[in-house]
Protein backbone atom coordinates (compact mmCIF):
# COMPACT_ATOMS: atom_id res chain seq x y z
CA UNK A 1 0.00 0.00 0.00
CA UNK A 2 1.28 4.05 -0.72
CA UNK A 3 2.21 5.18 2.34
CA UNK A 4 1.58 8.92 3.39
CA UNK A 5 4.23 10.75 5.47
CA UNK A 6 2.66 14.24 6.48
CA UNK A 7 5.26 16.64 7.11
CA UNK A 8 4.22 19.37 9.96
CA UNK A 9 6.95 21.91 9.07
CA UNK A 10 4.13 24.89 8.22
CA UNK A 11 2.28 24.49 11.13
CA UNK A 12 5.50 25.39 13.25
CA UNK A 13 6.13 28.32 10.48
CA UNK A 14 2.79 30.02 11.74
CA UNK A 15 3.65 29.23 15.17
CA UNK A 16 7.16 30.76 14.68
CA UNK A 17 5.29 34.32 13.14
CA UNK A 18 4.25 35.45 16.59
CA UNK A 19 5.97 33.28 19.03
CA UNK A 20 2.91 31.71 20.93
CA UNK A 21 2.73 28.35 22.12
CA UNK A 22 0.10 27.61 19.06
CA UNK A 23 -0.28 26.07 16.91
CA UNK A 24 1.56 23.23 18.48
CA UNK A 25 2.94 20.77 16.06
CA UNK A 26 2.29 17.60 18.28
CA UNK A 27 -1.68 18.39 18.11
CA UNK A 28 -1.17 18.76 14.37
CA UNK A 29 0.33 15.35 14.18
CA UNK A 30 -1.99 13.99 16.53
CA UNK A 31 -4.99 15.36 13.64
CA UNK A 32 -3.06 13.71 10.84
CA UNK A 33 -2.62 10.33 12.73
CA UNK A 34 -6.32 10.02 13.26
CA UNK A 35 -6.79 10.77 9.55
CA UNK A 36 -4.81 8.10 8.12
CA UNK A 37 -1.31 9.12 8.05
CA UNK A 38 1.01 6.58 8.16
CA UNK A 39 3.73 8.67 9.45
CA UNK A 40 4.86 12.38 10.58
CA UNK A 41 8.06 13.92 8.57
CA UNK A 42 9.47 17.00 10.05
CA UNK A 43 12.58 18.76 9.40
CA UNK A 44 14.89 20.08 11.72
CA UNK A 45 17.18 23.04 9.83
CA UNK A 46 19.75 24.51 11.08
CA UNK A 47 18.28 27.63 11.44
CA UNK A 48 15.16 26.33 13.35
CA UNK A 49 12.77 28.19 11.00
CA UNK A 50 10.09 26.32 11.72
CA UNK A 51 10.50 22.86 13.64
CA UNK A 52 12.40 23.20 16.81
CA UNK A 53 14.41 20.80 18.87
CA UNK A 54 11.52 21.03 21.14
CA UNK A 55 9.19 19.94 18.52
CA UNK A 56 11.39 17.04 17.84
CA UNK A 57 11.23 15.74 21.34
CA UNK A 58 7.70 16.41 21.74
CA UNK A 59 7.00 14.30 18.94
CA UNK A 60 9.50 11.75 19.77
CA UNK A 61 8.07 11.50 23.07
CA UNK A 62 3.94 11.87 22.07
CA UNK A 63 3.60 9.96 18.52
CA UNK A 64 2.10 6.52 17.74
CA UNK A 65 3.34 6.82 14.25
CA UNK A 66 7.11 6.69 13.15
CA UNK A 67 9.24 10.02 13.01
CA UNK A 68 10.85 10.81 9.56
CA UNK A 69 13.18 13.44 10.90
CA UNK A 70 14.77 15.07 8.01
CA UNK A 71 18.24 17.10 8.33
CA UNK A 72 21.05 18.12 7.00
CA UNK A 73 24.45 15.94 7.36
CA UNK A 74 26.17 17.60 9.83
CA UNK A 75 27.68 16.86 13.17
CA UNK A 76 24.79 18.59 14.67
CA UNK A 77 22.49 16.62 13.17
CA UNK A 78 24.36 13.85 13.81
CA UNK A 79 24.09 14.13 17.38
CA UNK A 80 20.52 14.92 17.73
CA UNK A 81 19.82 11.94 15.22
CA UNK A 82 21.48 9.63 17.44
CA UNK A 83 20.20 11.05 20.86
CA UNK A 84 16.31 10.78 19.92
CA UNK A 85 17.12 7.47 17.13
CA UNK A 86 14.16 7.80 15.06
CA UNK A 87 12.01 5.47 12.97
CA UNK A 88 13.62 7.42 10.00
CA UNK A 89 16.20 9.77 9.01
CA UNK A 90 16.08 11.49 5.74
CA UNK A 91 19.41 13.90 4.74
CA UNK A 92 18.38 16.64 2.44
CA UNK A 93 20.32 19.38 1.26
CA UNK A 94 20.44 22.51 3.22
CA UNK A 95 21.24 26.61 2.56
CA UNK A 96 20.24 29.21 4.99
CA UNK A 97 19.36 31.52 2.23
CA UNK A 98 17.09 29.22 0.09
CA UNK A 99 13.39 29.55 1.13
CA UNK A 100 13.16 25.78 0.77
CA UNK A 101 15.00 22.55 -0.21
CA UNK A 102 16.09 23.46 -3.83
CA UNK A 103 17.37 20.42 -5.12
CA UNK A 104 18.58 16.77 -4.22
CA UNK A 105 21.69 16.14 -1.87
CA UNK A 106 24.57 15.46 -4.27
CA UNK A 107 25.60 12.22 -2.82
CA UNK A 108 27.98 11.10 -6.00
CA UNK A 109 29.99 13.81 -5.65
CA UNK A 110 30.33 13.02 -1.31
CA UNK A 111 30.48 9.07 -0.95
CA UNK A 112 33.01 8.56 1.24
CA UNK A 113 31.92 10.84 3.74
CA UNK A 114 28.29 10.46 3.75
CA UNK A 115 29.14 6.57 3.72
CA UNK A 116 30.61 7.34 6.84
CA UNK A 117 28.10 9.50 8.40
CA UNK A 118 25.50 7.19 7.39
CA UNK A 119 26.92 4.05 9.31
CA UNK A 120 26.19 5.42 12.85
CA UNK A 121 22.52 6.18 12.07
CA UNK A 122 21.58 3.03 10.82
CA UNK A 123 23.90 1.06 13.89
CA UNK A 124 21.57 3.21 15.98
CA UNK A 125 18.67 1.37 14.18
CA UNK A 126 17.23 4.46 11.99
CA UNK A 127 16.19 4.07 8.56
CA UNK A 128 17.98 6.14 6.72
CA UNK A 129 16.73 8.10 3.44
CA UNK A 130 18.72 10.19 1.04
CA UNK A 131 16.78 12.90 -0.93
CA UNK A 132 17.84 12.94 -4.33
CA UNK A 133 16.97 14.14 -8.07
CA UNK A 134 16.07 11.17 -10.11
CA UNK A 135 19.11 11.30 -11.77
CA UNK A 136 21.09 7.29 -12.46
CA UNK A 137 24.48 8.63 -10.49
CA UNK A 138 23.01 9.93 -7.80
CA UNK A 139 20.64 6.84 -7.29
CA UNK A 140 23.35 4.74 -8.06
CA UNK A 141 25.98 6.53 -5.35
CA UNK A 142 22.95 6.18 -2.76
CA UNK A 143 22.66 2.44 -3.14
CA UNK A 144 27.09 2.52 -3.03
CA UNK A 145 26.67 4.67 0.44
CA UNK A 146 24.03 2.28 1.91
CA UNK A 147 21.05 3.98 2.23
CA UNK A 148 17.80 2.10 2.66
CA UNK A 149 15.68 4.73 1.32
CA UNK A 150 15.68 7.39 -1.77
CA UNK A 151 12.87 10.07 -1.37
CA UNK A 152 13.03 11.62 -4.93
CA UNK A 153 12.74 14.86 -5.00
CA UNK A 154 8.93 16.41 -7.10
CA UNK A 155 9.60 20.25 -6.84
CA UNK A 156 10.33 20.74 -10.76
CA UNK A 157 7.92 18.10 -11.56
CA UNK A 158 5.34 20.15 -9.76
CA UNK A 159 6.75 23.87 -10.62
CA UNK A 160 6.41 22.39 -13.93
CA UNK A 161 2.86 21.46 -13.44
CA UNK A 162 2.17 24.96 -11.82
CA UNK A 163 3.62 26.97 -14.40
CA UNK A 164 2.24 25.57 -17.56
CA UNK A 165 5.07 24.10 -18.70
CA UNK A 166 3.61 20.78 -19.95
CA UNK A 167 6.66 19.18 -22.27
CA UNK A 168 9.20 20.12 -18.95
CA UNK A 169 6.92 18.09 -16.44
CA UNK A 170 6.20 15.11 -18.49
CA UNK A 171 9.86 14.74 -19.12
CA UNK A 172 10.25 15.20 -15.50
CA UNK A 173 7.85 13.00 -14.71
CA UNK A 174 9.67 10.25 -17.06
CA UNK A 175 13.08 11.16 -15.13
CA UNK A 176 11.15 10.41 -12.21
CA UNK A 177 9.62 7.22 -13.49
CA UNK A 178 12.55 5.80 -14.48
CA UNK A 179 14.92 6.85 -11.55
CA UNK A 180 12.19 4.95 -9.29
CA UNK A 181 12.20 2.05 -11.78
CA UNK A 182 16.16 2.12 -11.62
CA UNK A 183 16.56 2.50 -7.53
CA UNK A 184 14.10 -0.52 -6.92
CA UNK A 185 16.34 -2.53 -8.82
CA UNK A 186 18.69 -1.46 -6.83
CA UNK A 187 17.28 -2.86 -3.92
CA UNK A 188 15.86 0.72 -2.61
CA UNK A 189 12.91 1.95 -1.05
CA UNK A 190 11.71 4.40 -3.15
CA UNK A 191 9.86 7.37 -1.36
CA UNK A 192 9.02 10.66 -3.40
CA UNK A 193 8.04 14.15 -2.36
CA UNK A 194 7.91 18.21 -2.24
CA UNK A 195 5.50 20.53 -3.03
CA UNK A 196 2.94 17.68 -3.89
CA UNK A 197 -0.88 18.78 -4.07
CA UNK A 198 -4.36 17.54 -5.25
CA UNK A 199 -3.38 18.41 -8.58
CA UNK A 200 -0.10 16.74 -8.74
CA UNK A 201 0.09 13.83 -6.23
CA UNK A 202 -2.06 11.72 -9.03
CA UNK A 203 1.10 10.61 -11.61
CA UNK A 204 3.23 10.31 -8.58
CA UNK A 205 1.29 8.29 -6.59
CA UNK A 206 0.93 6.14 -10.26
CA UNK A 207 4.81 5.52 -9.88
CA UNK A 208 4.31 1.58 -8.91
CA UNK A 209 8.08 1.82 -7.42
CA UNK A 210 7.14 4.56 -4.94
CA UNK A 211 6.16 3.11 -1.41
CA UNK A 212 5.97 6.53 0.19
CA UNK A 213 5.10 10.15 -0.03
CA UNK A 214 6.17 12.77 1.93
CA UNK A 215 3.57 15.82 1.54
CA UNK A 216 3.29 19.01 3.97
CA UNK A 217 3.41 22.71 2.87
CA UNK A 218 -0.30 21.66 0.85
CA UNK A 219 -1.63 19.93 3.64
CA UNK A 220 -1.05 22.75 5.87
CA UNK A 221 -2.22 25.45 3.48
CA UNK A 222 -5.55 23.38 2.71
CA UNK A 223 -6.10 22.68 6.35
CA UNK A 224 -6.22 26.54 6.79
CA UNK A 225 -9.71 25.82 4.55
CA UNK A 226 -10.92 22.83 5.52
CA UNK A 227 -9.26 21.49 8.58
CA UNK A 228 -6.10 19.18 8.72
CA UNK A 229 -7.53 15.71 9.01
CA UNK A 230 -10.05 16.38 5.90
CA UNK A 231 -7.33 17.64 3.76
CA UNK A 232 -5.03 14.12 4.57
CA UNK A 233 -8.29 12.08 4.20
CA UNK A 234 -8.71 13.82 0.38
CA UNK A 235 -5.12 13.58 -0.02
CA UNK A 236 -5.31 9.92 0.77
CA UNK A 237 -8.17 9.24 -1.77
CA UNK A 238 -6.01 10.52 -4.49
CA UNK A 239 -3.41 8.81 -3.65
CA UNK A 240 -5.37 5.26 -3.80
CA UNK A 241 -7.34 6.69 -6.68
CA UNK A 242 -4.32 6.83 -8.92
CA UNK A 243 -3.29 3.42 -7.88
CA UNK A 244 -6.67 1.35 -9.11
C1 LIG B 1 13.10 17.91 1.83
C2 LIG B 1 11.82 18.54 1.46
O1 LIG B 1 11.44 18.63 0.33
C3 LIG B 1 10.95 19.05 2.52
O2 LIG B 1 10.54 18.03 3.30
C4 LIG B 1 11.71 20.02 3.34
O3 LIG B 1 11.16 20.06 4.62
C5 LIG B 1 11.57 21.36 2.69
O4 LIG B 1 12.01 22.33 3.60
P1 LIG B 1 10.91 23.37 4.15
O5 LIG B 1 9.91 22.59 4.89
O6 LIG B 1 11.72 24.27 5.00
O7 LIG B 1 10.33 24.02 2.92
N1 LIG C 1 10.34 15.60 1.71
C1 LIG C 1 9.13 16.25 1.25
C2 LIG C 1 8.30 16.65 2.42
O1 LIG C 1 8.49 16.18 3.52
C3 LIG C 1 7.20 17.60 2.23
O2 LIG C 1 7.53 18.56 1.25
P1 LIG C 1 6.39 19.67 1.00
O3 LIG C 1 5.12 18.94 0.67
O4 LIG C 1 6.26 20.46 2.26
O5 LIG C 1 6.92 20.48 -0.16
Amino acid sequence: MLRLGVNIDHVATIRNARGTPWPDALRAARIAEDAGADGITAHLREDRRHISDADIEALIEGLRLPLNLEMAATAEMQTIALRHKPHAVCLVPEKREERTTEGGLDVAGNENALAHYIEPLRAAGSRVSLFIGHHPNQIRAAARVGAAVVELHTGAFCDYDTEGRIEERDQELKGLQEGAALAASLGLEVHAGHGLTFDTVGPIAAIPEVMELNIGHFLIAESVFTGLGPAITEMRRRMEEARE
